[in-house]
């Protein structure tokens, strides 16, 4: 009962979303309950009247008015499962699409700290479970609406018989206690064991080159066999709980029934009123009675076996985002001056082990910032920062005189273009990809954005033209073609200022040099962060900041820092010179 309140609770939101449908289903399943189970009321009659007083009109009426139930109950029962299903996939439905609003509200600190495989099993495997849960319920209302009148017959025509019988009852209910938790727990780590093994699936198709290269193939597979072998276990003690209690209710069953027909016997033998007709109807309700008692069994085991899904839905809708919007934010229109950062420390964990250490930097519009320096050494992080992918620790980052915590979030990162190092291309046409910049693009601005990344040439040579799907279902990009399609895609957003995160890999030269042409296209009039890897880049920059260990060793322009002799020119020896 534990668990249904809090299933109730967590729901709530959901359920009064249905509530009109889930009245009408409650009164339609306690409906499909009680005719399913009145059949049993005619059995008397049948029985003392039709078959001992030999009347054909007794037997006649109770064949009709059983005839006329099984109508009406399948009637009910398909009703009531329709109704039920609306209800269960309409929740879920609303659940998964509420999680994933959720997700997309979340902060980047989430996504690198929650394997991918485990958050896929939240929206499938977990999900899922709630939705069975919801029809779990309904039927549970239909078993227990069709013991209650089972009962109630059988009271109603011996209730002496009927107690003597029911006393074991309170046996029922501490099996069923005894086994919902052990059930709850095996449930959370079978699923548990579910999500382990999704993430290590996921990984092993992403990393799949890399287990290939090192001829890791051995060490992969003994390590999926254990995972698999740990959802065996897991799923094991599932199944033998549920066998247990199974098999001791299943066993009760005859012991009841063998009881029953002692008892009525005797009775039936001795007299007082007992007839034929009592006795059958006695024994049938209850045997009767068995098949939604199980039944009910079952589906609490259910309940409590899959209830830990509810639980970790709803840990993701419970995570509220860090990095939202100030009051009254000021919407990020034109920029027009500078970025300045002020004593700017960051650590990716709240706590002293600063990544930057006071960071001073000042940019004009217009200007190019090459980020250089060892790996590390903040680079990226100092990216991150002025989009609000994360926030500063200490100090500020301003946007003409403003903090870039007070705008608000969207029309700030609206306004910045990201070109990452590792180019992300959704499935769907190369139309598609390029129009992720804008939404609103015309098919002519896609073309236009296209031929300025270079990228149009090797686009109309493909099957498709602009219309080919990429990926699985269509061709395969090469590194410089996929990059030119992200510098198209930045183009066409035509942000103000860039952050470009320029790809280490090595590009044959024709590639590199085409991909160069687009960046500098990309960048003409804009204030543009670049992570550099490429000599032109960092020589034609305006300033040329060292990071070293989240410090800021030297800034200045290239001849300035050749000049200086210090940190940047031996790193410019040692990495651009050739
Ligand atoms: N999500 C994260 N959580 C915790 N620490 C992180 C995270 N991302 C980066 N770091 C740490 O922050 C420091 C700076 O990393 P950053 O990626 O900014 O360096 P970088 O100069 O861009 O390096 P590279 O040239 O290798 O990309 C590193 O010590 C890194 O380990």
């Amino acid at each position: 009962m534990n668990e249904l309140k809090k299933l109730y609770l967590q729901l709530n939101k959901y359920i009064k979303r249905y509530g009109v449908l889930i009245g009408v289903n409650f009164l339609m399943t306690i409906l499909a309950g009680v005719t399913a189970a009145a059949p049993l009321a005619l059995v008397n009659r049948l029985f003392d009247k039709g078959i001992s007083g030999g009347s054909e009109k007794d037997i006649l009426y109770a064949a009709c008015s059983m005839i006329g139930l099984a109508v009406m109950g399948g009637f009910l029962i398909y009703l009531s499962t329709i109704f039920s299903g609306r209800i269960s996939t309409g929740i879920y439905r609303d659940v998964i699409n509420d999680m994933y609003v959720k997700i997309q509200s979340l902060d980047l600190k989430f996504f690198t700290e929650i394997k991918v495989g485990e958050l896929m099993v939240r929206f499938t495997n977990d999900a899922q479970n709630i939705n069975t849960m919801i029809l779990n319920l309904f039927n549970l209302l239909s078993y227990v609406v069709q013991a209650v009148v089972l009962f109630s017959i059988a009271m109603y025509t011996d209730w002496k018989l009927t107690l003597s019988i029911v006393v074991i009852t309170p046996i029922l209910i501490q099996i069923v206690k005894k086994y919902a938790k052990k059930l709850k727990k095996a449930g959370k780590d079978r699923q548990e064991a579910t999500g382990d093994l999704n993430s290590t699936l996921q990984e092993t198709i992403s990393g799949i080159k890399v287990i290939k290269a090192f001829a890791t193939e051995s060490y992969e597979k003994s390590k999926f066999k254990n995972l698999t072998n740990k959802l065996r276990v897991h799923s094991m003690n599932s199944i033998r709980y549920d066998a247990k209690s199974n098999s001791i209710t299943e066993g009760l069953n005859y012991i009841i029934v063998a009881l029953l027909l002692m008892f009525g016997g005797y009775r039936v033998i001795r007299g007082h009123g007992f007839t034929t007709g009592h006795f059958i109807t006695v024994i049938g309700a209850i045997s009767a009675m068995y098949t939604p008692a199980k039944r009910s069994v079952g589906t609490i085991n259910n309940i409590n076996n899959n209830s830990s899904a509810i639980e970790r839905v709803f840990e993701i809708m419970k995570l509220e985002p860090e990095i939202i919007n100030g009051e009254n934010p000021v919407k990020f229109d034109t920029f027009k001056r500078d970025i300045e950062l002020s004593n700017v420390f960051f650590s990716y964990n709240d706590d002293e082990d600063y990544v930057l250490k006071d960071i001073n930097l000042y940019v004009k519009k217009g200007e190019t910032v090459a980020l250089v320096g060892n790996s590390g050494g903040g680079k990226t992080t100092i990216a991150n920062l002025i989009p609000r992918f994360y926030d500063v620790s200490k100090g500020s980052i301003k946007v003409d005189g403003i903090d870039v915590r007070d705008y608000e979030i969207k029309s700030l990162r609206r306004n910045i273009g990201i070109v990452p190092q590792e180019t992300f291309l959704f499935g769907g046409s190369i139309k598609e990809n390029i129009r992720y910049g804008n939404r609103h693009a015309t098919d002519d601005e896609i073309i236009r954005a296209a031929k300025m990344a270079n990228a149009h040439e090797f686009i109309v040579k493909l099957s498709d033209s602009y219309e080919t799907e990429i990926g699985e279902r269509g061709v395969l990009l090469s590194g410089g073609q996929k990059q030119r399609i992200a510098i198209a895609r930045a183009i066409l957003e035509n942000p103000q200022i860039l952050i470009l995160d320029e790809a280490t890999s090595a590009l044959d030269n024709e590639s590199e040099k085409l991909v160069q042409e687009a960046l500098e296209k990309l960048m003409l009039e804009k204030t543009t962060f670049i992570i550099a890897h490429r000599l032109s880049t960092v020589i034609n920059s305006d300033k040329i900041v060292v990071l070293q260990k989240g410090e800021i060793k030297e800034m200045g322009t290239h001849h300035e820092l050749i000049a200086k002799n210090g940190i940047y020119k031996s790193l410019y020896e040692r990495n651009f010179e050739d």
